[in-house]
């Protein structure tokens, strides 16, 4: 066990799907993987190891902002060995085109988060980028599936909720697609310890337009996108 995932060693898949919603997770696994068996329920935090297309596959739910899909992925990577990581999150649209349950792919993440400023001692703008190899399969297999998938930047913020909505009208000025909460984490650690990390978003509001899914289809849709990331989990 490590401290915040009740798994023996052996436990999790090499390959892991990560969505914030523990019960994103337990639905992932329950509607796609066969034999899938629930490996912790630390702290509430879902993972489950099943099959998918005969490939043993892990979903861990990794909690809502950095701080917390950080502990999950260094985890995952240093106590268990994890190697591929995909993020299978929601997000607010920024881009103007953008419509609800679009599906994208984050090629980098720029944030507001404070924790790679602390990492590099304030003096390097670190820019976390997804794994090319990931993102080059995710477009084939979205492709392949005929699912329309837009590729580009986002932002992970630290906040869900922001006073400076300005600021994200500059950032859709400058190509960012959408925002979420985790993946800059994620791309950083992943980087730190050699493992490859791509986050897949389905588009659950739309900032500027003020639309919205509901919390229950943030839990149990976005099939799409979840097919692509066990395609490309599995390649
Ligand atoms: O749907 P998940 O994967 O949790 O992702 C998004 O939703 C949460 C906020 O509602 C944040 O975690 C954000 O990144
Ligand atoms: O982080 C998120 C996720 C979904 N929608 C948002 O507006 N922000």
């Amino acid at each position: 066990m490590s401290i915040h995932i009740g798994a023996e060693p052996g436990d999790i898949a090499e390959r892991v799907l990560m969505p914030g919603d523990p019960l994103r997770a337990k639905w992932i696994a329950e509607t796609y993987l066969d034999d899938a068996k629930c490996y912790t329920q630390v702290r509430g935090m879902l993972g489950y190891t099943g099959r998918w297309q005969g490939v043993e596959v892990s979903v861990q739910g990794s909690g809502m902002g950095m701080p917390s899909a950080s502990i999950y992925a260094h985890e995952l990577i240093n106590d268990y060995g994890v190697k591929t990581l995909i993020r299978v999150g929601s997000c607010g649209a920024l881009a103007e085109e953008l419509q609800l349950r679009d599906v994208i792919a984050a090629s980098g993440a720029s944030t507001d988060s404070n924790m790679n400023r602390a990492r590099f001692d304030g003096l390097i703008d670190y820019a976390p980028v997804a794994d090319f190899g990931l993102l080059r399969t995710a477009v084939e297999k979205a492709e392949q599936r005929g699912i329309p998938m837009t590729v580009g930047p986002i932002l992970a913020a630290d906040a869900f909720y922001t006073d400076r909505p300005d600021l994200y009208d500059s950032l859709a000025d400058y190509g960012v697609l959408a925002v979420e909460m985790e993946s800059a984490a994620l791309y950083t650690i992943a980087a730190r310890f050699k493992a490859r990390a791509l986050t897949l978003l389905t588009v659950s509001d739309h900032i500027k337009r003020g639309e919205k899914t509901t919390s229950q289809e943030r839990e149990q849709t976005f099939g799409q996108m979840v097919e692509i990331a066990l395609d490309t989990a599995i390649a």
